[in-house]
């Protein structure tokens, strides 16, 4: 086939580094790493409309709230707003002492003058640079070779250093990106790196941060993680370099390429919160905090109320979250399909408060991030009747006994169908109100009174029959108790195939609830449901909504016929 007929073959495969004797795969992230948000930088310069000094300002205070200790707060170079926000900053001595916060810049002269320009007077501050590696780049960008590219990197550590030297009353710290390197041949970047080494000549006590970035992702996260692991061995003075890594989402596996690169020996991680940043976007910091925490890692960072931060970055960058981001979308608590729904209420119900978690379906407990859990279960032409029991459960403290869920899904069924939308919790208690608790046609139960001698009871029922208005019947019956006087009662023979109750509240205020399964002559067995304060008038309500929803051909009688 040629080019031309197959579009895909103008493009070259990934080339992966020879490590046989890769260890990360047998590692496991056991820490969390050192976390660097460059929301105001990376993030920011992928917006729309990059933010003013408020919003970075409300934006630089989240992320302190979120307890992130290093901050990239801009490229002051770019332009005047993100200078004067760096200077609002450090003269209103916004920072807290123990936040540290970075600024970037391309590897030329006059970018670093005005890079320190915008720091001055920081009481510490990581002086970030950065120069692509890559041949593509060296070649398209630069067109220098390999020794020119690395003169520029060299080059900009000295003046970096020396511009350091003479502002002393800062605690500088220093960070390097050979950008691109995902793309670079591995040893030219320990190459250059090595080089940068020499001239900054870091401490275990001062490290030199060298970044090493997925800028494009162009491969599987595993050969990023065998880029890193042969990088680390191969790097100089390991112990006085911290590496970072930096990924970015082209191929959606940027959380993926960050997690392996730690297992790979990274230290460091910089990313946005949810996953902004130039294109795809820089690996989402959430999600790698939240993925440490379902590991039982403390992560460092306070994701606590996510829906206030949500908030507050979607107000910053202007941009929504994706409802089924990882941990903060809308939908990602919320179960559509029956068979989940129900997994996860049997979950709840058996989940301890001092166990470990194990709700099915929830890889974290929701309200750990300030989610509830109502949201967790929600209804529609997907769902079976555990949901629906959830739902009613927790709103309404409605247990229906299990035979009367199948009944009453079908009922909800029938109306999700309908409407092709999602009910809430509201609209099923509607459903059910008038599917059973307002079932009193054709036999309306006005009153009745209950008398009691030898074991026998007796009971007189006040009836309204539709079609006999304003002429109450009046019904008597016998039994062993009188739920079988009732029954005796009625103008049909019946039967109860099964009966139950329970409380709705406490205190003064309960009520109760009775469930009644009733089996009329000729018919098959229906549920009829009663609610009230006295619990015998709850079951006598229950037995007429049955009978009544018999006489009526429920839907569910009509369905089954
Ligand atoms: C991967 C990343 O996200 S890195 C961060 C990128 N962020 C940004 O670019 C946003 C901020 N940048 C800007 O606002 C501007 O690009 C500025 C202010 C930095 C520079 O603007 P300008 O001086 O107009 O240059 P321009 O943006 O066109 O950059 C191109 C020049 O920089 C050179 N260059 C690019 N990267 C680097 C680098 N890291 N080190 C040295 N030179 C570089 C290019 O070779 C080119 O040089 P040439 O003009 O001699 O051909
Ligand atoms: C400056 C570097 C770290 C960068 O943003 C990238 O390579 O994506």
């Amino acid at each position: 086939m040629s080019m031309l007929k197959d579009p895909s073959k103008k493009y070259r495969p990934f080339q992966p580094l020879a490590l046989a004797d890769r260890t990360w795969p047998d590692k496991t992230i056991s820490a969390p790493p050192i976390w660097l948000s460059t929301d105001l930088r990376d993030g920011n310069q992928a917006l729309i409309e990059p933010m003013d000094s408020a919003r970075k300002m409300r934006f630089f205070n989240g992320l302190v709230q979120a307890g992130l200790k290093e901050i990239e707060v801009g490229f002051p170079a770019a332009s005047q707003t993100e200078f004067d926000f760096i200077r609002e900053l450090i003269e209103g001595q916004y920072i807290p002492d123990d936040v540290c916060i970075q600024v970037l810049t391309q590897a030329r002269n006059d970018l670093i003058e005005r890079t320190f320009a915008s720091v001055k007077g920081a009481k510490q501050a990581i002086i970030h640079y950065y120069n692509a590696c890559a041949p593509s780049f060296r070649r398209i960008v630069f067109q220098q070779d390999k020794a020119g590219v690395k003169a520029i990197a060299v080059n900009a550590a000295k003046q970096i250093k020396q511009l350091a030297e003479a502002n002393p009353e800062t605690h500088w710290r220093f960070e390097y990106s050979p950008e691109v390197f995902s793309s670079t041949e591995t040893d030219f970047a320990v190459e250059v790196c090595n080089a940068v080494i020499d001239v900054f000549n870091p401490t275990a006590d001062n490290r030199l941060i060298l970044n090493l970035p997925a800028t494009i992702e162009c491969a599987t996260p595993n050969h990023y993680a065998d880029q890193i692991e042969w990088f680390c061995r191969h790097i100089k003075r390991r112990d006085s370099v911290i590496i970072s890594v930096h990924t970015h989402n082209d191929r959606g596996t940027g959380v993926a390429a960050s997690e392996l690169a730690q297992m790979a020996g990274a230290d460091r991680v910089e990313g946005c919160l949810f996953g902004n940043g130039e294109r795809t976007g820089n690996v989402c910091l959430v999600t790698l905090a939240l993925n440490l925490y379902t590991q039982g890692i403390n992560p460092g960072l306070d994701f606590s109320d996510i829906d206030a931060v949500r908030k507050l970055v979607e107000d910053c960058n202007q941009l929504p979250v994706h409802p089924r981001h990882p941990y903060v979308g809308d939908l990602v608590h919320t179960a559509f399909s029956g068979s989940h729904q129900d997994a996860i209420r049997k979950g709840f119900a058996q989940q301890k408060a001092d166990a470990l978690w194990e709700v099915p379906y929830l890889p974290i407990d929701p309200a750990d991030i300030g989610r509830s859990y109502e949201a967790v279960i929600r209804v529609n032409s997907q769902s079976g009747k555990g949901g629906i029991a959830f739902l009613l459960e927790q709103e309404y403290g409605i247990s229906l006994p299990r035979r009367a869920q199948i009944e009453f899904s079908q009922v909800v069924q029938r109306e999700t169908d309908r409407l092709g939308l999602e009910l809430t919790a509201a609209q099923i208690y509607a459903l059910l109100e008038q599917e059973y608790l307002a079932a009193d046609a054709p036999y309306r139960l006005e009153s009745h009174s209950l008398h009691e001698e030898n074991g026998v009871c007796c009971v007189t029922l006040r009836v309204q029959e539709a079609n006999l208005a304003g002429k109450p019947q009046s019904w008597t019956g016998e039994g062993h108790g009188p739920l079988e006087a009732l029954v005796a009662a009625l103008p049909v023979k019946a039967e109860v195939m099964d009966y139950n109750e329970h409380a709705i509240g406490s205190g003064t205020n309960a009520k109760a609830a009775a469930y009644v399964e009733l089996r009329v002559a000729g018919g098959r067995s229906l549920y009829g449901i009663g609610i009230d304060e006295n619990l015998t008038t709850a079951s006598f309500r229950a037995v007429f909504s049955a009978l009544n929803r018999d006489r009526q051909g429920s839907f569910a009688l009509k369905k089954a016929a």
